[in-house]
């Protein structure tokens, strides 16, 4: 049978109607409505074609993200997608999201102008952002250097006021001060939002935010005083090597003083420094509206790959013909469905975390608009903690799905390649995975310590308020079906986390020194700073596969007992099978056309032995017959052979 037929036959099992399923995904039916309209716009628009990616090489591949870029900008423009001022839009956001290739442009819509917007004062914002919203000029985010990326406050780049000029004075005093990694930086950007030391008057005040123009706007050099270019090749072939990562150090450069950042602190004329009623940590702001955004994007990656992966094994068949009838689909394997569901699951589960994480975003950013900062810890806790634990189950699950694909998962025309290797940085950019859970940690700690004193635990943590009651907890459950019951999971992952959380502060407290304590219980700190975030992927939706695979933890903190875990693992392929009728259209409810996914193996007709066998002769390796080096290198071989063989 041909794998059109799978997938039509695979349609046709589905208990769910698609339809309203891809509205629940979009978010609403404008949404939906908008993402499919976007989507096809881009796939029918030749300027935006991707199959040609991984053969080209760094400088054709650069050239060519210039050229999509510029086209999309020329898009949003023409379709009206960037309302009034900036492309910071629903509308604009999607074209880039299904463009699909990183590109300078990321960094100024993403985090050039959200600094601005942040950090800038009303006057900074009048100044700067409708010159950036036009894009007449062209920012990035320039914080991380040779010698430090995590230890923000360990940057080394100097912003010396000099009161003669009433002028910033900006200098790479080290090589390890020099800028490195920012994206855009490299060939493109003619700002940045550069992130220096303070120094008045001999003081360091900390690191703080300028804006430094770094090009010319007329032939794009680069200004006296700064040398700048792109950092070279990253993981990967096309991958992210469409982004020019750059390299910066500044020679002295001068700056008006009216462009340091100035809505957290300020400098005044006479060089006084002057600290406004907010939390000094706002100058992290922007770090926070990105993680919140990864997370955002989780999703899409994981469902992306799951997509690929799913449709494929519908179609993929090996072993269990009978009398020679058909062989079984591989989705049909008990451990393929005990692989790929969770992750089925997973996408579907960030989607929905992500909409309360933006929903939680939102609401902070209105409480400090009304200069209500209690919620900024919370806020910081929450986009740091599931940055990390959506950025690590998305890039292994990736990874997982090329395996679920087999040999043919490791071609580049699976797509699985490239998604794995634009998607994996996000584990250490925008903070490192693991130092992340460290301030997850942090923060559970606190909270935990402060219970003692009275203080009443919210958001995430409020369930620390009944801790007495979770240290007491036992599962309940005595059959399989019980597992079925939101409120069982929650509760048995309220009391993991709420133990594991207990125990770390109680190891803490053996330590004279809390720092030294903090270091050597690191490792079990971030597993106390997992089982937190699981539990608020949890609380959102519900999720026994998580249990199952950290059955460990349960066990070992007493919440639940071994006949409890083997009733899990029970109740969890029930759930495999109540899947697995409906994995396709699950899938099929993401709504990407086959442009977006880029992957013969996850063709919507599941067409995939025709194309996969067409797809091969366009390498270029197959421009000819016998290959370009044959006369040199592999010829005098063979006749060394021969001669050897007659000897
Ligand atoms: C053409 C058409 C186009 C249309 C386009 C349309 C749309 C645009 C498209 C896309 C754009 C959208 C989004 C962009 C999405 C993705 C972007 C793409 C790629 C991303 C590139 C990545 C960029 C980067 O990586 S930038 C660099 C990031 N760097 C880091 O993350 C560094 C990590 N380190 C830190 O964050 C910190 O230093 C630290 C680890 C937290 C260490 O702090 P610590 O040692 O504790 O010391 P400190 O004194 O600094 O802090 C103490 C105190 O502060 C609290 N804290 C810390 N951080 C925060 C925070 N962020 N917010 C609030 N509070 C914070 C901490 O808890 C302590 O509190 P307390 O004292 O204990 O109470
Ligand atoms: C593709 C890409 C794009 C980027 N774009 C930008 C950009 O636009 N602008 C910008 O400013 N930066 C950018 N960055 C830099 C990025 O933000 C940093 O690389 C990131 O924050 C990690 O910091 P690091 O490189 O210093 O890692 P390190 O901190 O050196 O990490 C090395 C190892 O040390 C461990 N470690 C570090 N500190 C601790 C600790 N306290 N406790 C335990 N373990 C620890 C980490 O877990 C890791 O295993 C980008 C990076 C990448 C890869």
């Amino acid at each position: 049978m041909e794998g059109v037929d799978h997938l039509a036959f695979e349609r046709n099992k589905a208990q769910f109607d698609v339809d309203e399923m891809k509205i629940v995904w979009a978010g609403s039916r404008e949404d939906f409505e908008l993402s499919d309209r976007i989507s096809r716009l881009v796939a029918s628009d030749p300027v935006f074609r991707k199959d040609d990616r991984a053969a080209l090489g760094r400088k054709e591949l650069f050239k060519n993200t210039l050229r999509k870029a510029a086209h999309a900008w020329k898009r949003v423009i023409e379709l009206r997608l960037s309302g009034e001022f900036s492309a910071l839009e629903p509308e604009a956001y999607k074209l880039r999201a299904f463009v699909d290739q990183p590109a300078f442009t990321d960094l100024h819509w993403g985090m050039f102008v959200p600094a601005i917007q942040g950090q800038g004062t009303d006057e900074q914002q009048q100044k700067w952002l409708p010159l950036a919203y036009r894009m007449q000029i062209i920012g990035c985010y320039a914080q991380t250097e040779l010698g430090h990326g995590s230890n923000v406050q360990g940057l080394e780049t100097t912003a010396t006021f000099d009161p003669k000029t009433d002028e910033f004075v900006i200098h790479s005093p080290t090589l390890t001060s020099s800028k490195w990694w920012p994206g855009g930086l490299g060939k493109v950007s003619t700002h940045a939002v550069v992130y220096a030391r303070l120094i008045i008057d001999g003081q360091d005040y900390g690191v703080h935010g300028f804006i430094v123009q770094l090009r010319s706007l007329d032939d794009h050099l680069p200004l006296p005083g700064i040398t700048i270019g792109d950092i070279g090749m990253k993981f990967g072939n096309a991958a992210y090597n469409t982004m020019d990562n750059g390299v910066l150090t500044f020679d002295h450069v001068r700056i008006p003083r009216n462009q340091m950042l100035m809505r957290v602190s300020q400098v005044t004329r006479e060089g006084k420094y002057v600290h406004s009623n907010v939390p000094r940590q706002l100058v992290y702001g922007t770090m926070v509206y990105v993680r919140q955004k990864i997370v955002a994007d989780a999703s899409v990656a994981l469902s992306r790959a799951v997509c690929i992966a799913t449709r494929y094994s519908a179609v993929r068949r090996q072993f269990g013909s009978h009398n020679g009838g058909l062989e079984t689909q591989v989705i049909d394997y008990k451990t393929q469905q005990s692989r790929l569901f969770p992750l089925l699951a997973s996408a579907y589960a960030f989607r929905f975390v992500g909409e309360w994480l933006l929903w939680l975003y939102t609401d902070v950013t209105e409480r400090l608009k009304a200069k209500d900062f209690s919620t900024l810890p919370e806020a910081h806790a929450c986009t740091a903690g599931l940055k990390s634990l959506t950025t690590t189950a998305t890039a292994d699950g990736i990874e997982e799905c090329r395996k679920l694909c087999g040999g043919h998962g490791y071609l580049c025309s699976s797509g699985l390649p490239e998604l794995f290797a634009v998607y994996v940085p996000a584990c250490t950019y925008e903070g490192d995975n693991i130092v992340l859970l460290l301030q997850v940690a942090r923060h559970l700690v606190k909270t935990v310590s402060q219970l003692s004193t009275g203080n009443k635990p919210v958001g995430t943590t409020a369930y620390m308020a009944r801790l007495e009651q979770l240290l007491q907890y036992h599962s309940d459950v005595k059959k399989a079906e019980d597992w079925l019951k939101p409120n069982v999971v929650l509760e048995a992952f309220e009391a993991r986390a709420a133990r594991m959380c207990v125990a770390c502060a109680q190891n803490l407290s053996k330590f004279s020194n809390p720092e030294e304590g903090f270091q050597e219980l690191a490792a079990d700190l971030v597993e106390a700073a997992v089982a937190h975030c699981q539990l608020i992927v949890v609380s959102n939706v519900y999720a026994l596969s998580l249990l199952h695979k950290h059955l460990g933890d349960f066990i070992s903190t007493g919440c639940i007992d071994p006949k409890q875990g083997s009733l899990a693992n029970e109740q969890l392929r029930n759930l495999y099978s109540q899947v697995r009728p409906n994995a396709v259209a699950l899938v099929d409810a993401y709504n990407y056309t086959d442009h977006y996914l880029g992957s013969i193996l996850g063709r919507y007709d599941g067409n995939v032995y025709p194309k996969l066998y067409e797809e091969a002769w366009k390498d270029p390796l197959n421009d000819s017959i016998v290959p370009d080096g044959f006369k040199e290198y592999i010829q005098p071989l063979l006749k060394q052979q021969l001669r050897n063989a007659r000897l």
